[in-house]
């Protein structure tokens, strides 16, 4: 049996939260073992990115979506033998003033459950001109613009619980889980690429310049959000599988008039959800069990 705890029902009060006491994140995750019980356990977190929260559809027992977005909602069920929890929905860092422990907390949560192997999904957008429209990346490397920026989630006085004061992140995106999500996709004969992911501040999106100018430091697509999930998870000491739906391909050129819109990144998501949940499905039936 799934579990679902909507986050729009039973409203936190947000800014009471400390997302830097480890004692805050004990209270919230004893909530949710009031609400889950022994259900409240898993082994895989699935972060849904942007209109991506039909991953959770994968979760049998759980009603299919209808709108796309995110819904705010932690799953708990089983998918492909493995225990897994589902967040269909995240905190944008420019939602809330850039507090990116608050943002990131959601990982130290599921951490508590016991999971060690994270899926990170976003909608990004497109710099890589061998992209197109559907495809899939995986991240490979990413670039952290507001953690470059010190706006990291680790900022600020380090409690050793929640792991080491100073995290290397050489190696955010597991080598291993890389391979075999690329053997999933030649067997689904889906287009996936490995790419290097730029997390921007927004809300608003990336002028041509900047597009150029990521372009030129490597970077693949580009988005919102997801490097301050991995670095936590980083410091948990959980394994991370990150990917990347190229919802549009990102302007290049001030000359040319490329809009991009919420709408039609949602509305990619919508079209292409259902392969991409094909493909986390494939992996994790072929993800050993915990
Ligand atoms: O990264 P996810 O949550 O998929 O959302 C992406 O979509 C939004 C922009 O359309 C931004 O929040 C961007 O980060
Ligand atoms: N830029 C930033 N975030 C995004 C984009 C983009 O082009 N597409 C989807 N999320």
């Amino acid at each position: 049996m799934s579990v679902i705890i909507n986050n729009n029902e039973a409203q936190p009060a947000r800014a009471q939260i400390d997302p830097r006491s480890y004692e805050d994140l004990l209270i919230i995750a004893a909530t949710i073992r009031e609400i889950a019980g022994d259900r409240a356990q898993a082994d895989i977190g699935i972060i849904c990115g942007s209109g991506l929260g039909g991953l959770g559809n994968l979760i049998p027992g759980f009603p299919p979506l209808h709108v796309p977005g995110h819904k705010g909602i932690m799953l708990f069920g089983r998918i492909a033998g493995h225990r897994v929890v589902c967040l269909q929905g995240r905190f944008h860092p420019y939602e809330y003033n850039m507090n990116l422990a608050l943002c990131a907390l959601p990982v130290r949560v599921i951490h508590q459950f016991g999971v060690r192997t994270l899926l990170v999904s976003n909608a990004a957008g497109g710099i890589n001109p061998n992209f197109q429209y559907g495809d899939l990346m995986l991240i490979k490397d990413h670039i952290f613009l507001p953690g470059l920026a010190g706006m990291s989630p680790l900022v600020g006085i380090n409690d050793d619980r929640f792991g080491a004061r100073f995290v290397s992140v050489h190696d955010s995106y597991d080598r291993s889980f890389r391979k075999l999500a690329l053997d999933v996709a030649t067997n689904q004969g889906i287009r996936v690429f490995e790419g290097i992911y730029v997390m921007c501040g927004g809300p608003q999106y990336e002028s041509p310049a900047e597009v150029s100018l990521f372009k030129t430091v490597g970077a693949d697509a580009l988005g919102m959000s997801t490097c301050h999930e991995v670095t936590v998870a980083r410091q948990c000491g959980i394994k991370v599988l990150g990917m990347s739906l190229i919802t549009n391909i990102a302007n290049l050129d001030a000359d040319n008039s490329v809009e991009v819109s919420h709408e039609e990144v949602l509305q990619a998501a919508s079209e292409n959800g259902a392969r991409a949940a094909q493909f986390v499905k494939g992996i994790l039936e072929k993800l050993p069990l915990a």
